[in-house]
């Protein structure tokens, strides 16, 4: 997939192999979070034991703006590919801008459910990747580094549902165009819906979670990542959230006409 060649972007096979790619990546990242207890304090407004000066959001936060600020500067988010959790906080890039031709809807940037992937995140992904529920006040920066890789590369994978949306619409325009002048929401889900897909993917994330998720010289060791965490996470968060990102995107594919 290249970004300045649209029709590699808006190749449905190519799509899905990038989100397969990407599977490695966040299994990975889970892996590496795996190692740190859940740690709440990083996640708290104004924790008493993490106070930061002039801020009033989480550490985490606080982590994530200064990461974007710093990633803005160097173009990532003029990539289509990337949204950022703290949109209006970026700063113009000092690298020249690239010019990379349209494959998404003038409003694309709007659909942003980073919001939403950072609630699921900390409150019910963490719980089911970390060692334990506690504290652990000498980790807190490693804490949050992986965090902010961990949310990005679920950010990316979940929005790459607008790649796939568009894909769909321009296959079947008068089919989608439709059932979005009709709020078809229902109809919408039923048709970007692909079980047999779905079905491959858990498959795929058990199989990866057997293999990665142990010392593979050591398969009685402690397991880092276990196909049913891994599973539920996917069938649960990152598939249905994937689909609310083609869903909101197509509900407004109108406007682009
Ligand atoms: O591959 C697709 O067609 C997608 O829409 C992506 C995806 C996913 O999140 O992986 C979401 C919905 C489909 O049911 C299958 C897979």
């Amino acid at each position: 997939m290249d970004f300045l060649k649209p029709e590699t972007v808006l190749d449905l096979k190519n799509i899905r192999d990038e989100l397969v790619r990407m599977e490695d990546t966040i299994i990975f990242k889970f892996i590496e979070r795996s190692h740190f207890p859940t740690c709440p304090a990083v996640y708290k407004e104004r924790d008493p034991g993490l106070r930061i000066p002039d801020f009033d959001g989480s550490f985490l936060d606080w982590a994530l703006i200064k990461a974007e600020m710093t990633q803005s500067q160097i173009r990532r988010f003029e990539s289509p590919d990337e949204t950022p959790f703290f949109p209006d906080k970026i700063l113009k890039p000092i690298l020249p801008s690239i010019n990379y031709p349209r494959v998404l809807a003038t409003y694309s940037p709007e659909v942003n459910f980073n919001g939403e992937i950072k609630d699921v995140y900390i409150n019910q992904i963490t719980h089911l990747i970390s060692k334990y529920d506690g504290e652990c006040w000498e980790n807190l920066g490693s804490v949050a580094t992986i965090d902010i890789e961990l949310l990005q590369s679920l950010s990316r994978r979940i929005h790459f549902g607008k790649f796939v949306a568009e894909a769909k619409f321009q296959a079947d325009r008068p089919l989608y165009s439709k059932m979005i002048r009709e709020r078809d929401i229902e109809g919408i889900y039923e048709n970007i819906t692909n079980s047999a897909v779905e079905e491959k993917i858990l498959e795929r994330l058990c199989v990866k979670a057997e293999v990665y998720g142990v010392d593979p010289t050591d398969k009685a060791g402690q397991r880092k990542i276990t196909p049913a965490y891994l599973v539920k996470i996917y069938r649960e968060l990152v598939i249905p959230l994937t689909k609310k990102v083609e869903v909101d995107y197509l509900l407004r594919r109108l406007e682009s006409e």
